[in-house]
């Protein structure tokens, strides 16, 4: 699903308009119908007291039909028109002329601090204050009124954006923005949505079709795509019956140390998992015995060295070759992955050590070869790129030093990012429960053997990132949060590869 900007969405606002022959009311009507009837479906007549703040452009607008229909079918409700400016627009005011002929208790019209009502915990706030719209932080009695609702901590239902939020840019430090429980949003999630300073703010999030141009936004040029079921479906390569091991590609793992053989062992079992047809390890004497006996699937070749790895086995045959898990970054170290990179042509996947060494030996970064893949967790990240100021500026870092390595680069979090160029894959798997250790070296032994097995490189990524998230979602399912050991989210894979075919009635249109 594309993710778009705020002016893409208000320019599919216009041709939708033109090109449905409707009027922007109408269109207003439409879009804040589908919200009603989500409060609807879920209050379902219940008296709690609803408290709808509207400001006084159109995503006020949306708030004045919400509570139009909410009064109609009997809710207990109060409207707020938080009048922070006298310009309020057409499809404003039409509604909120439309609201006053269906009810004698009027919008209660706030203009300072004196006005503002009591909100209670138990109250049902509904947050129409601003939209895609806003163009500047929110100031005075209105940043007020926004800490008002967030300190009264009653359930916050957004329209559209939590009211605060730009679409897509980056909020400065300490602004006023609404903490919602719930988000509907229109159309397009935002990309805020999915950044690790602002996606606290929008707490739940469901996204309505409210039936903008397909055709138009179909020819948006986006650069920004959220990753779910459909999308990871369409990057599945099938398998065909007449095959064999040699077909899913001959992987090799390198890493691994003296006391961290565990991440190589976990790297290996996820990429097995995932389907790989051959797997090897790479790592020093120590480990012979562990991963032999850990993994009797797996191959072991054994580096001269007992404890780290010293040098690269130029013979080697593989498809593809992942580095750094667990490894290091002892001199010698740095000299294997110097003659990995100097010897192979085809992507590779460095992680953890791999990338620390990289960082710390900014000449080999020329030699990775073109579509690599780097999944650097955030502090192995700002020591590639450089710090940062927020989170827009972390994405132009990383989209620079993509360009200029030609490589494709994870940024993981709650929401891991792939940034291929200037393109950006968000993800919508996973679970607080994967924060756990060695999640990560899974997640390359995922990436490493969808390579392997013919996937390009972005798309082996991008599908990885997203089995790796549904992985982590089965076994916190199947253990509770804290009960998630890497060693699931290695073991489930196949688990989650087989859930992307499930036909499921209930699924949201975002995942
Ligand atoms: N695009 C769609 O798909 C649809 C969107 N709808 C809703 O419309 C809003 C966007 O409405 P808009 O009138 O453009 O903007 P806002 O209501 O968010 O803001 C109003 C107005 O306020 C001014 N402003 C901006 N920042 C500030 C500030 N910090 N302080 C004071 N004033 C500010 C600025 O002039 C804005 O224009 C969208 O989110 C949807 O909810 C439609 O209803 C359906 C189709
Ligand atoms: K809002």
């Amino acid at each position: 699903m594309k993710i778009l900007s705020a002016e893409q969405l208000s320019e599919a606002d216009k041709e939708t308009i033109k090109k449905q022959n409707i009027s922007s009311e109408e269109l207003m009507e439409r879009a804040a119908t589908l919200v009603f009837n989500e409060i609807n479906n879920r209050l379902r007549g219940a008296p709690i007291p609803i408290k709808i703040f509207c400001g006084i452009g159109n995503n006020g607008g949306d708030g004045l039909v919400v509570a139009r229909h909410l009064i109609q079918h009997g809710y207990n409700v109060t409207v707020y028109v938080v009048n922070y400016s006298d310009k309020r627009s057409e499809d404003f005011l039409a509604n909120y002329e439309k609201l006053k002929e269906i009810t004698n208790n009027w919008p209660q019209v706030i203009k300072k601090e004196d006005d503002f009502p009591e909100i209670n915990i138990g109250d049902f706030v509904i947050d129409a204050i601003f939209g895609i719209g806003l163009n500047r932080p929110i100031e005075g009695w209105v940043a007020k009124l926004v800490e008002e609702i967030n300190h009264s901590k009653a359930f916050t239902l957004a329209v559209d954006m939590p009211s605060g939020l730009f679409a897509d840019k980056a909020s400065e430090k300490n602004s006023a923005i609404i903490e919602a429980n719930y988000t509907l949003s229109f159309q397009s999630p935002k990309l805020v949505f999915f950044l690790p300073e602002t996606m606290d703010y929008v707490g739940d999030l469901q996204v309505l079709d409210i039936g903008l141009d397909r055709e138009f936004i179909g020819r948006i040029k986006s650069k920004t795509f959220l990753i779910g079921k459909q999308q990871a479906l369409s990057l599945y390569l099938p398998r065909k019956k007449n095959s064999h091991k040699g077909d899913y590609g001959s992987v090799l793992i390198a890493g691994g140390s003296y006391g961290k053989i565990g991440s190589v062992l976990l790297t290996a079992t996820a990429a097995l998992r995932s389907g790989t047809g051959l797997c090897s390890l790479y790592i020093p004497k120590c480990g012979y015995n562990i991963i032999q006996t850990g993994l009797p699937e797996a191959m072991v070749v054994t580096d001269p060295d007992h404890e780290i790895l010293t040098t690269y086995p130029k013979d080697f045959k593989a498809d593809v070759v992942c580095f750094g898990m667990g490894a290091g970054t002892s001199f010698n170290t740095v000299k294997a992955l110097k003659e990995l990179l100097e010897l192979m042509d085809k992507p590779v996947v460095i992680d953890a050590d791999g990338l620390n060494i990289l960082s710390e030996n900014n000449d080999l970064l020329k030699l990775l070869p073109e579509n690599s893949v780097l999944t650097p967790h955030p502090g192995e990240l700002k020591r590639l790129v450089g710090a940062w100021k927020d989170d827009f500026h972390k994405l132009d870092l990383v989209k620079e030093f993509s360009s200029k390595y030609k490589v494709i680069v994870v940024i993981k979090g709650a929401h891991s990012l792939t940034i291929d160029r200037d393109n950006v894959y968000v993800n919508n798997t996973g679970n607080p429960g994967m924060a756990t250790a060695g999640s990560g070296d899974v997640l390359s032994g995922v990436i490493t053997s969808l390579i392997g097995q013919g996937y390009e490189p972005v798309n082996a990524t991008v599908l990885g990132i997203y089995l790796h998230g549904l992985s982590g979602d089965i076994s916190a399912e199947e253990l509770g949060y804290e009960g998630v050991l890497a060693g699931d989210i290695a073991k489930n894979i196949g688990k989650a590869l087989s859930k992307i075919f499930e036909k499921d009635a209930t699924e949201s249109d975002i995942n």
